[in-house]
């Protein structure tokens, strides 16, 4: 796509042109088989014979441009039920526009905003001010999480319903950062969020077991004299809110999780019938707590990076489905708050723009998931999750003439070196700087309309 199709007029040259409609000439859809793809209006209007339609060709709108997509891969918009846009509070780590930014360049065309902004994004006015600096940056959909108990301090419900009826039409709710440690309480949000479909999404971690760790614990925590975060204090959460969930019927998703153990609780949860879901991040499915050995605090982050095991089973868990999505955990922190010492510094790590990447090295490439996987698990699986209006019953049908045309083109081929300079988030914090990652994002379409060509944002 860096060159326009030769049959591309000089008057509507890539990138530049103000019109609504597109060809994707020769791509790809979910790996398949090349097509020419029109999308016109919104929507996908029309596959036609790959490589049959050229500038000026009949039925296609004024002002159609054609773009060279040979070889290139469609995918549904990816959605992020995991992102930490920083703004309100700490604007100077990212905002808003520059992590929506890095969505877009990463694929994304919806990510959901965490709630642990300052103020908490605990009631309708916080949630529908995200939402409406999501709108006005244009970057991708901007879906606010809200808080399930106020000010995330783990003591009373924050108004659900009143974020749930705001603008921001809330469905997901979360105290992510910290844990809805208090059974009851957790009940009771469970029990609440039933009258609107919404979903609880818990960072599972046992505060009492936790206390002061710096590290997943276990061998290499041992050999470092570093206070140890261990499996059980996930496991130990996730078995009790698979149960409360499965309790009061209710929906119950379960952020970034990071061991075998919690897999298999999940597996079991899933067995049950019970309304359980799960999300893994990308770090999660490729890096491992050998690397804290670097004392690099980049590679500090919650819950702690673990073993090879445990990596091996998020794998698994992932492609038989027992994790139903990857999302990203994007936490950008400032400079500050990240080069410094090991124990002083955040734990978090940036994600949106590497995240396909990441799955494309861990999953596709050793043929644990093909492209409609990877669209199940990075976009539809997330978008029913978070209760989006853009629900697919299959995979294909995301893609298919007459659906939205919400989405992303990626060239499989080229491994690019991960630059943290040329990132599009305001922090630095990615764990791949230097790394060589597969993969690149050179297209993305928002109900039609480029956020991203030829790998720069529109
Ligand atoms: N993952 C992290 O290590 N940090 C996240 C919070 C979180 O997702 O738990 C953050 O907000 O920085
Ligand atoms: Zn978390």
């Amino acid at each position: 796509m860096t060159t326009p199709a030769a049959e591309t007029s000089e008057e509507t040259p890539v990138g530049r042109s103000a019109g609504t409609s597109w060809v994707l000439r020769r791509v790809r859809p979910l790996g398949g088989d090349p097509v020419d793809v029109v999308l016109a209006d919104g929507v996908v209007a029309a596959w036609r014979p790959a490589g049959s339609t050229h500038a000026g060709a009949g039925g296609l709108p004024a002002g159609t441009t054609v773009l060279d997509t040979d070889g290139l891969i469609l995918l549904p918009g990816l959605v992020d039920l995991h992102t930490h846009l920083r703004e309100p509070g700490r604007e100077d780590a990212e905002t808003v526009a520059s992590g929506t930014r890095a969505a877009a360049l990463g694929g994304y065309t919806t990510v959901f905003a965490m709630a642990n902004t300052n103020p908490v994004a605990d009631t309708a006015g916080v949630v529908e001010q995200v939402w409406r600096l999501g709108l006005d940056a244009g970057h991708c959909d901007v879906r606010p999480v809200g808080a399930v108990t106020v000010g995330l301090a783990g003591e009373r419900l924050a108004e659900l319903g009143a974020m749930a009826s705001s603008a921001a039409g809330v469905r997901v709710f979360s105290d992510d950062g910290h844990c809805v440690s208090d059974a009851l309480l957790m009940r009771r949000a469970l029990e609440y969020v039933k009258a609107f479909d919404g979903v609880i999404a818990q960072h599972a971690q046992e505060p009492r077991l936790t206390e002061n760790a710096q590290m997943n614990e276990g061998t290499v925590a041992a050999r470092l004299g570093l206070p140890g975060w261990p499996a059980v204090a996930e496991e130990a959460i996730i078995a009790r809110d698979a149960l409360l969930a499965g309790h009061v019927g209710s929906r119950l998703h379960v952020c970034h999780v990071s061991t075998a153990g919690s897999v298999e609780i999940i597996r079991w949860a899933k067995a049950k019938g019970w309304n359980v879901t799960a999300e893994v991040t990308p770090h999660h499915l490729l890096l491992t707590d050998d690397l804290v050995c670097s004392f690099d605090p980049v590679y500090k982050v919650n819950p702690p990076l673990r073993t090879a095991e445990d990596v091996a089973a998020l794998r698994a868990g992932l492609a038989d489905g027992t994790i139903d999505c990857v999302a990203t955990d994007h936490a950008p922190h400032a400079l500050e708050d990240k080069e410094t010492e090991w124990a002083a510094a955040r734990p978090g790590m940036l994600g949106l723009e590497t995240a396909l990447s990441v799955v494309i090295e861990t999953m596709v490439i050793p043929g644990r998931l093909d492209w409609a996987g990877v669209a199940e698990r990075m976009a539809l699986a997330p978008a029913r999750i978070g209760g989006l209006p853009r629900t697919a019953a299959e995979v294909w049908s995301s893609i298919a003439v007459g659906a939205p045309a919400t989405v992303t083109l990626l060239d499989p081929a080229p491994w690019r070196m991960v630059e943290p300079d040329a990132l599009a988030s305001r922090s630095r914090n990615t764990p791949y700087a230097g790394r060589s990652l597969p993969g690149t994002i050179r297209a993305t379409f928002l109900r039609g309309r480029p956020t991203v060509l030829d790998g720069k944002i529109v």
